[in-house]
């Protein structure tokens, strides 16, 4: 992939070792804006841990990491939260806090009330019921969280949205609606999307961008269509075949 002149997001030789686990080895990548990045690869390749660095959950040992051009580590950590949109792979809802307060609990820590409308219109944008502000997390299906997650992701505003695995705990069919309504998101609110999935149909049916990690580097980089053409190498290929054999499979069967 070419790229782009002035990228939302980006990672300069940015290296992450826990102990002897190269968990990051210098990954450099420019992510545009308004650009919709999946990033695919086998457990323990890197994944979590290079997002993880964008808003500083995890601080690289080395290299830097710019948000619209400003390096991460110069930001005020509140500031920079509220700047990014995370929704985190277990959704870490607070379980003694109703949904109202858990949308609102980032701004809040920023020094900043929500007001009801506001919160009552996230709710509206991830297709959730205004009445449901009231309940309590453990009174919500795993979808609904996980909605409840993206509403807390967006409520600072941030145009940016990271998603560490977020539907991986759901059935297919939450889960595919959940990939919809966070792709209609993404266009009508202009963000920035990377989304961290298991998945290689669900990042080649959302993403525009797919990139694939593995053993702490990316070692494909490609637009979905040319994945499909067999592009990005072997390991990309082999998480393709995936897929493929599955609707091969089931074009077969409905023959
Ligand atoms: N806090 C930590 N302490 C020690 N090792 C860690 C820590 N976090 C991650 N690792 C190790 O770093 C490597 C990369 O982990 P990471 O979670 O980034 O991978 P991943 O691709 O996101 O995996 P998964 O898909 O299972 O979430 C793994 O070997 C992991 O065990």
């Amino acid at each position: 992939m070419t790229q782009p002149a002035d990228p939302a997001l980006e990672f300069r030789q940015v290296r992450k070792d826990y102990g002897a686990v190269e968990a990051v080895s210098d990954v450099s990548l420019a992510i545009a804006r308004g650009s919709f990045v999946a990033m695919v690869g086998a457990s323990g390749s890197g994944k979590s841990t290079l997002l993880k660095t964008v808003n500083r959950l995890v601080e690289p040992d080395s290299g830097t990491v710019l948000l619209e051009g400003q390096d991460v580590s110069s930001l005020p950590l509140p500031a920079l939260r509220r700047s990014v949109g995370y929704v985190f792979q277990s959704v870490g809802l607070f379980p003694h806090m109703t949904v109202g307060e858990n949308i609102a609990i980032g701004p809040r820590l920023a020094g900043e009330r929500l007001t009801q409308t506001r919160i009552a219109e996230l709710l509206e944008l991830v297709e959730l019921e205004p009445t449901i502000v009231s309940r309590m997390p453990d009174a919500l299906s795993g979808g609904q969280r996980q909605r409840v997650g993206v509403a807390r992701a967006l409520a600072g505003g941030s145009h940016l949205l990271l998603m560490d695995e977020p539907f991986g705990a759901l059935d297919p069919i939450t889960r595919a609606a959940l990939g919809e309504s966070v792709s209609g998101l993404h266009r009508e609110l202009g963000l920035t999307t990377v989304m961290v999935t298991h998945d290689m149909a669900e990042a080649l049916l959302l993403a525009d961008r797919v990139l694939v990690m593995d053993r702490g580097t990316i070692v494909a980089d490609e637009v979905p269509h040319a994945l499909l053409e067999g592009a990005g190498g072997p390991v990309a290929q082999k998480l393709v075949a995936v897929p493929r054999a599955q609707a091969d499979r089931l074009a077969e069967l409905a023959r």
